[in-house]
């Protein structure tokens, strides 16, 4: 069985404590990986901060190496795809899309490595100033600590890693337990591409062990999180004043006009809700539809989420594979049981398949207090409502803790641009479901869906610090 090292001080390090990752299909370990020590962990910073402060990357360097890291990944995207397919259990069809992202992000990042500034800023307008000159700087923070969760390994890897890179910053990157091969793979293809070896620090283990060495190590300046809402909150307490992102939690919804495409709108709220197995932290959870067009609506979507496939990930016809374990198959099944027994509606599915899916479940009649509505589900179950008024629409979209992106499906600007203003979250995407990601737009939540943006030059400027520089001359 093929064994990971940690990659610790330019070199990759062996551990005494080590753990399997799982094929998340046949349940069968299919890899090991050596879990880091304390050790480790305050190696790994020291080994950071000291590349960071004698090797200085100039903007074009940093550009080549994410440029030469897409061209790697290009190379090897299958095998790539195949490892993600294995340990998250996604279809093949959807690893590879996943791989294709980061090839983006790649290219996007080194772009934008050659485009950090700074500002004028016209302090001499100000009386008694008339003889300075005031401009700012962008630095790097120095050390971001990259923390990524188990649902999209290696596109959310690369989403902390590339920007922090491109604004000249050293990296310690630490996957969660569930999906970390494509990690170590990453550290392989950013060595190849020429990054200096200890400007990556690859760190792996128990967020409650290994996770929490790094929220304690003082010297790391900069923590970019995605993760549970729970987690990210518990971060937050931790670090104390140092500055972070919270890319979190969400239970997204979407509004669909009687004036919108019905058939689209179904077809694409249905086909994205599941998925991932809708372990998608924009998954369309929350469908709320007018009421002259919600039957319509609703027998399109059960006619889509009945087309999908479940089955071996690594076959090319799967369309839907297993939840990342049959504990979360579980919970998800619980949650739906307890709606039904207060009165929710199953149009379909509504139950666990082979002890690791759960069917893809779609629910009618829900109301406000099931923590079908209230929770995030993370898991192939949408909730379709119906609304009168669109106000009411908007105010069904906003009755949550969350406030990631949000779809509005209407014809009408006016409505559209309503819906824009008053919706509560990071992103609202007109005539699209909440699950859309463009890899230069500033991605990120309101509420308890967290703070910071990734995303092209934001995520590179969440990674740097702003200067201010006046000149007495
Ligand atoms: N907003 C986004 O862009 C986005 C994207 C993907 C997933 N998510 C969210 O991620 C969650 C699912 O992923 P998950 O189950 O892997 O999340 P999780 O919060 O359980 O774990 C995320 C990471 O945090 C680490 N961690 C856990 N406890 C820690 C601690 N005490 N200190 C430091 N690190 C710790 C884990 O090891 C893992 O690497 C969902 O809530 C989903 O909404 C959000
Ligand atoms: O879980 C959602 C991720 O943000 C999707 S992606 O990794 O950005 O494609």
């Amino acid at each position: 069985m093929k064994h990971y090292k940690l990659f610790i001080g330019g070199k990759w390090v062996d551990s005494d404590e080590r753990f399997n990752v799982t094929d998340k299909y046949n349940g069968n370990p299919f890899v090991t990986i050596a879990q880091a020590t304390k050790e480790n962990v305050d190696t790994a910073v020291i080994s950071a901060r000291n590349s960071f402060n004698n090797n200085y990357l100039t903007p074009t360097t940093r550009y080549n190496i994410l440029m030469n890291a897409a061209e790697i990944v290009i190379r090897d995207r299958e095998i790539l795809a195949e490892i993600l397919s294995r340990e998250v259990g996604k279809p093949i069809s959807e690893a590879r899309g996943e791989v294709s992202g980061v090839i983006l992000n790649f290219k996007n990042m080194a772009e934008e490595a050659k485009r950090i500034t700074g500002e004028m800023v016209p302090i001499d307008a100000t009386s008694g100033f008339e003889n300075r000159i005031g401009f700012t700087l962008r630095v790097p923070v120095g050390i971001v600590c990259a923390i990524t969760p188990f649902n999209y390994p290696l596109s959310l890897s690369v989403s902390k890693v590339a920007p922090a890179i491109a604004a000249g910053n050293a990296v310690i990157l630490k996957p969660t337990q569930q999906t970390p091969v494509n990690a170590c793979k990453l550290v392989e293809v950013l060595l190849e591409a020429g990054l200096p070896p200890e400007h990556i620090q690859l760190v792996m283990g128990p967020g409650s062990t290994v996770g929490e060495m790094l929220l304690n190590n003082n010297d790391i300046n900069f923590y970019s999180f995605t993760g549970s809402a729970e987690i990210g909150e518990h971060i937050t307490n931790t670090i104390g004043i140092r500055r972070s992102t919270m890319e979190l939690g969400s239970n997204a919804a979407v509004i669909v006009h009687k004036d919108a495409d019905i058939e689209a709108a179904a077809k694409e709220c249905t086909l994205k809700g599941f998925y991932n197995a809708g372990q998608v932290c924009v998954s369309i959870q929350r469908i709320v539809v007018h009421k002259d067009v919600f039957e319509k609506f609703v027998s399109i979507s059960k006619k889509h989420a009945e087309s999908l496939v479940l089955g071996n990930p690594m076959e090319e016809n799967t369309t839907m594979g297993p939840m990342i374990s049959k504990k979360e198959a579980e919970r998800v099944a619980k949650w739906v049981d307890e709606a039904v027994s207060q009165g929710a509606k199953t149009v379909c599915g509504g139950k666990i398949h082979n002890e690791i899916f759960y069917l893809p479940t779609i629910l009618t009649d829900v109301k406000k207090d099931m923590k079908v509505y209230n929770n995030e589900i993370f898991g192939p179950v949408i909730i379709i409502n119906t609304y009168d008024d669109f106000d009411e629409a908007i105010s069904y979209v906003n009755d949550s803790v969350y406030g990631l992106q949000a779809g509005v499906y209407t014809k009408d600007i006016h409505l559209a641009m309503t819906a824009a203003r008053k919706i509560q979250c990071g992103g609202v995407i007109i005539n699209d479901t909440s699950y859309f990601k463009a890899r230069n737009m500033p991605y990120g939540g309101l509420k308890k869906s967290g703070f910071g943006k990734e995303g092209g030059k934001y995520a590179v400027e969440e990674m740097t610090d702003e200067k201010m520089i006046v000149l007495n001359v």
